[in-house]
């Protein structure tokens, strides 16, 4: 793969809702540190140069900085301050990419994802421009329709993951248009701009720790595993 420089813009500008917590789900510790700095470490596991950009929500800046000192975390990053939405925030911590090269953008709830993964986004957007990690189905699909429901195909669909990779000058210009309900992710963003997608190979471990049970199963798979 051609030397670009690599951006890495962590998303953590939520208030984590669904999880039901006071603290924002990105802040809780867990397996002995909180699970943004897990977030980092993964992408500072894949390559120490890659630039980090943390979007963090404007209320939880300086408890972010107090935590780091706590934990002594020194892991070089720049801050950007967190949107009304998701996609408010990646394009708050795009301002902060000021050079061309790759940009991935993932979830700062995302702290399981492994340098498999990573490497294989920045390849296929070194080549495509554009590239995304998804997962098939497992289980059974229906759909809800006016009489009730109906089975579908699931080989048809696919979940998506993050990181999200791109080009940077094509994601900085799908990024510059108002915000659509559509835009669920990044790479609805970059579609959206008339630029396709190329789906990779995901990982299972790679979850959205979205509500009490993930926190459960993320901090299981971070004890489990044995080279950290
Ligand atoms: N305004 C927002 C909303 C979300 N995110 C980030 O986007 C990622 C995925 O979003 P989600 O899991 O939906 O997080 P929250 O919005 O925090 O959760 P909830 O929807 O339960 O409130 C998270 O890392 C979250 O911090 C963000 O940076 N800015
Ligand atoms: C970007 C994402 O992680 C892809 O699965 C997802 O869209 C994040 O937000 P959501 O609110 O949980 O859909």
């Amino acid at each position: 793969m051609n030397e670009l420089p690599k951006y890495v813009l962590i998303v953590a500008g939520g208030r984590g809702l669904r999880m039901g917590e006071q603290l924002p789900k990105q802040f809780i510790p867990i397996a002995g540190k909180p699970v943004l700095m897990h977030t980092l470490d993964a992408f500072v596991r894949y390559d120490a140069s890659v630039r980090l950009i943390v979007v963090l929500p404007e209320s939880h800046q300086q408890y972010w900085q107090d935590l780091c000192r706590e934990y002594n975390f020194s892991v070089p990053h720049q801050i950007a301050t967190g949107g009304e939405t998701r996609f408010h925030s990646v394009r708050n911590g795009l301002k902060l990419v000021n050079s061309s090269g790759l940009v991935a953008i993932h979830d700062g709830v995302r702290p399981l994802v492994t340098t498999d993964v990573i490497d294989a986004c920045f390849r296929a957007a070194a080549s495509d421009k554009a590239a995304i990690p998804v997962l098939p189905m497992i289980d059974s699909l229906r759909e809800y329709n006016e009489t009730g429901s109906m089975p579908v195909d699931r080989t048809r669909y696919c979940y998506v993951q993050t990181p999200q990779v791109f080009d940077s000058a094509t994601v900085l210009s799908a990024y510059d248009v108002p915000f659509d309900e559509c835009f669920t992710d990044d790479a609805s963003v970059v579609e959206a701009s008339g630029h396709p997608v190329t789906l990779v190979a995901g990982n299972r471990e790679n979850i959205k720790i979205t509500t009490p049970f993930d926190l459960l199963i993320a901090e299981a798979v971070l004890k489990g595993r044995t080279n950290i």
